[in-house]
């Protein structure tokens, strides 16, 4: 069986990764594509999309265990990728995660053809849409902020992008033509 491709999507805290996977969910899914879960240590409230809720313990434990797939810290969480995507890619599955572009030459390592798809919005767009959905403090906003410039440079290797200043429903559009389109590898 051909192996599935990992969707490897990225982009700065704001530019709208939750809420084009939640808007893609369907169409994703009925083209048998899975989005992974994350485990996450943010408390249950705060999460802002359908991740596994932890403590810090938990989450070594889990790691420690073999349970994730891929999993980094950033913005003082700890982040996990559960190991079942191997299962879902192994069985032809494409497979789409909320990714780290700090964590991107590791997953690479362990992915060597994952499809990198960078989101970016307008920097002023950014701020205005993290202030609005005001899930971090004002301080926790900056320091999300100043992250992007450690990327400015640009990442690593190939990656396709995608443009999230415009209408959700169109970036959602473009995700799906990626994804039926031929520029994605497999593996
Ligand atoms: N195309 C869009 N047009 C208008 N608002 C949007 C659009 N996409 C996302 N938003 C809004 O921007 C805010 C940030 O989006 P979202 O939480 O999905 O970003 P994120 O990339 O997942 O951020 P984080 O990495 O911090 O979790 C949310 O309040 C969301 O409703
Ligand atoms: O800055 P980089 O390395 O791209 O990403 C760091 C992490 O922060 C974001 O998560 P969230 O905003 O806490 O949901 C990303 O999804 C990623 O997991």
């Amino acid at each position: 069986m051909t192996p599935g491709r990992l969707i490897y999507l990225m982009g700065p805290s704001g530019s709208g990764k939750d809420s084009l996977l939640l808007a893609a969910a369907e169409p994703l899914l009925a083209r048998g594509c899975r989005i992974a879960r994350r485990v996450i240590t943010r408390s249950a409230e705060a999460r802002g999309e359908d991740a596994q809720s932890v403590t810090v313990e938990e989450f070594e434990r889990l790691e420690q265990g073999g349970a994730f797939a891929m999993s980094w810290r950033a913005n003082g969480l700890h982040y996990g990728i559960p190991l079942e995507i191997d299962t879902w890619l192994a069985g032809g599955h494409d497979v789409l995660v909320n990714g780290s572009r700090k964590y991107l030459p590791k997953a690479r390592e362990r992915y060597p053809y994952l499809v990198a798809v960078l989101l970016r919005v307008a920097p002023d767009v950014l701020r205005a849409r993290l202030v609005a959905r005001g899930r971090e403090t004002p301080a926790q906003i900056e320091a999300r902020l100043a992250r992007n410039a450690h990327f400015a440079a640009g990442l690593p290797g190939p990656l396709v992008e995608l443009d999230n200043s415009v209408s959700l429903d169109i970036t959602v559009r473009n995700l799906l033509d990626l994804l039926d389109g031929p520029t994605a590898e497999a593996g």
